[in-house]
């Protein structure tokens, strides 16, 4: 990429799409292209074909898609299956009826069978089943990684797909059902703690393991593998390492101070028991994380904490 390139970020707005247009411009990339869902709905495929016709971006992120935690993607799983489809499908061909010279698919680890051996290289798709409450994402996903690879074969077209682990950070989803977990503890621990409450309590068993990545490394990663990277195969994006969910919940509870109990509710669903990525591919090209956990985590509540006191600020203008 050149500081000149036109580049459009799909999902500037997004915790991922925002950090890739933090780290492009502290770079000094100066012709990036934006637009909102509002202003361009990626769905529909003749909004998606003018803009590339008028704008003819050179390099493309797509971060923009329908995302959630377990919950959402368990119960919107139409919209999960169709939003992302429509997305993908609709920007990947007119980045090739548009000759853009290089796109970046995100996926999700997510695309990976539920019981994947860990931790999960990328030879691992399609070799098995995949997780019943997200699997309608999963395949959206999946088909996208495919259409990068079919307008490469049939086109010689420069599409790459990456698969970033669990993500968090600056710009996250607080949603109390909707949300991932990270920020959904974030969230009950510090409301806890500012009511006074003696318990929060934590979905499923407290046992599957998952993988956690700040979003501006992830960031970081993109940008470097869309400079670096032109292959077929896909690309995993992790930390490498993975805690339970108990262990997560009392990191957060230490971050955000609450001196309570943690409790299980056994009614919700655990998901995938462990998803660890294989990063040794991402590793071996020159690229690894830099944010440890526990100060990313608290970085995000910082990011929460300014959010809430500018909500509550223009509730009293
Ligand atoms: N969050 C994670 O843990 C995680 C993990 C692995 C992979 N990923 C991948 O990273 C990417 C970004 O995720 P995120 O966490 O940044 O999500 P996010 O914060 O929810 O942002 C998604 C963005 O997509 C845009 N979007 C959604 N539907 C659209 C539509 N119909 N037309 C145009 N734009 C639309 C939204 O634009 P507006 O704001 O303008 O409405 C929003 O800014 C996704 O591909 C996701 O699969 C995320
Ligand atoms: C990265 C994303 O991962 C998603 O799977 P997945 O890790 O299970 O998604 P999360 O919603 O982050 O949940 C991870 C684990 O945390 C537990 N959990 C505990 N308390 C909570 C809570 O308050 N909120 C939430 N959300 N979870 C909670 C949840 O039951 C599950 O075992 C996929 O559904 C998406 O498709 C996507 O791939």
């Amino acid at each position: 990429m050149e500081l000149n390139s036109k580049i459009y970020i799909a999902g500037h707005r997004g915790m991922v799409g925002g950090a890739i247009k933090r780290k492009l411009e502290k770079d000094g990339f100066r012709n990036i292209i934006t637009r909102t869902s509002g202003e361009l709905d990626l769905r529909r495929q003749d909004q998606v074909q003018d803009f590339f016709e008028t704008e003819k971006p050179d390099y493309v992120f797509l971060a923009a898609a329908k995302v959630g935690g377990i919950h959402a993607n368990n119960t919107y799983r139409a919209e999960f299956l169709y939003d992302n489809l429509m997305i993908a499908a609709n920007v990947i061909h007119s980045a090739y009826e548009n000759s853009v010279s290089k796109l970046m698919f995100l996926g999700s680890s997510c695309i990976y069978p539920r019981l994947a051996p860990q931790p999960i290289a990328e030879d691992s798709l399609l070799t098995g089943p995949l997780e019943a409450t997200n699997e309608p994402y999963a395949i959206a996903k999946i088909t996208g990684i495919k259409l990068c690879e079919a307008y490469r074969d049939q086109y010689g077209c420069n599409f790459i797909s990456v698969m970033p682990t669990n993500l968090y950070g600056i710009g996250d989803n607080y949603h109390p059902e909707n949300s991932h977990v990270l920020p959904a503890l974030i969230r009950k621990f510090h409301e806890a703690k500012q009511a006074g409450r003696p318990t929060v309590t934590v979905w499923g068993t407290g046992t599957p393991k998952r993988e956690f990545l700040y979003a501006d490394d992830l960031a970081e990663a993109c940008v470097f593998l869309m400079e670096k990277y032109d292959g077929r195969e896909l690309v995993n994006i992790g930390a490498g390492e993975d805690l339970t969910i108990r262990e997560l919940a009392e990191t957060v509870r230490d971050v955000v101070c609450f001196e309570g109990d943690i409790v299980f509710d056994t009614t919700k669903p655990d998901g995938t028991p462990r998803k660890l990525m294989d990063v040794s591919k991402l590793h071996g090209l020159g690229w690894r994380h830099s944010t440890d956990l526990r100060s990313g985590i608290a970085q995000a509540y910082g990011d929460f904490l300014r959010k809430q006191f500018q909500h509550m600020n223009a509730m009293h203008q």
